[in-house]
């Protein structure tokens, strides 16, 4: 018998269950091993290495830069610090589209090598080999529709998707589609609140919103976003739950200061 207090991890399984009991799925981003620790105590339900970490943490301006390398870096970090929560890691751009097989080849890089417990990848239809090809070897895939950030340049824009009937039409497809193959959830990032209410009703697996209203199944949004370390970043869809940013600063000017002063360190500070 194990000494330490066990806790119960939660699985894909447990999100369908969610699901079914009516519990909304809270989930966050966390690209490192203490925010993970502090993420994974509080609660969460599902803690995403996002390829945001290309934002947030490498201040690249899109999320098109980040490589695997880094993402397996990041995810690593994550779980050994997670003990309860899901932790699914972003496949990023380069590693899954238009070669099903480099896609599988991606997956497994972070399944082995960070231990994590499942992928997202971005799209619909046009993903729907390299979805299949890694649902084959057992590992668990989240889909991502509506604003997906990947495909940014080819939109121009992060304004709301699927406002038209057509593009309406595409995601509610492409979200049956990504079910049919077996994914355990779908990500609807930034459309409208009725689009996303009317697609999580249509489905079993449970759909998780980020700008995409209060009828999905749970929701997810960028850590440093929601604590204010992200300041620039104020869109509709995001609620600030703290100013950190402004906690950090008066921490560490009061430390430029007292080392200044030459207040730190004093007679009980050293040896
Ligand atoms: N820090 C951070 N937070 C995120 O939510 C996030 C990332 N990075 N990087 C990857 C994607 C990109 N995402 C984004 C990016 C921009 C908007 C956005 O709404 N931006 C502006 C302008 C939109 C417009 O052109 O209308 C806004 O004020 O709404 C939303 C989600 C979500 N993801
Ligand atoms: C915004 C979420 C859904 C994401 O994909 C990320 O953080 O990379
Ligand atoms: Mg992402």
């Amino acid at each position: 018998m194990s000494v330490h207090k066990d806790v119960k991890r939660i699985t894909t399984h447990t999100l369908q269950e969610m699901k079914n009991r009516g519990e909304k799925i809270a989930m966050l981003t966390a690209y490192d091993y203490s925010m993970a620790a502090i993420v994974d105590a509080a609660g969460m339900d599902v803690i995403l290495v996002g390829d945001s970490a290309s934002n947030v943490m490498a201040g690249h301006e899109t999320t098109l830069p980040i490589t695997l390398d880094q993402m397996i870096y990041h995810a690593s970090a994550v779980v050994r610090a997670a003990r309860r929560a899901l932790i699914v890691v972003d496949l990023p751009f380069g590693t899954y589209q238009g070669n099903s097989k480099e896609a599988l080849a991606s997956a497994i890089r972070i399944m082995k090598e960070s231990g994590a417990h499942a992928v997202k990848l971005e799209g619909g239809i046009e993903i729907a080999e390299s979805v299949s090809r890694i649902l084959t070897a057992g590992i668990p895939v989240m889909g991502h529709l509506g604003l997906t950030p990947q495909s940014i340049y080819k939109f121009g824009t992060y304004t709301v998707r699927a406002k038209e009937d057509a593009e309406a039409q595409k995601l509610r497809e492409d979200a049956l589609k990504l079910q049919e193959l077996g994914c355990f959830g779908i990500v609807l990032e930034k459309i409208p609140a009725a689009l996303a209410k009317t697609v999580s009703e249509s489905l079993v697996i449970p759909t998780i919103g980020i700008g995409a209203g209060q009828f999905c199944d749970g929701q997810v949004l960028v850590i440093h976003d929601m604590l204010g370390i992200n300041k620039g970043f104020k869109p509709r869809f995001l609620r600030q739950y703290a100013d950190l940013a402004d906690v950090m600063n008066n921490a560490i000017s009061n430390y430029v200061t007292d080392v200044k002063a030459k207040d730190f360190p004093n007679e009980k500070e050293q040896y």
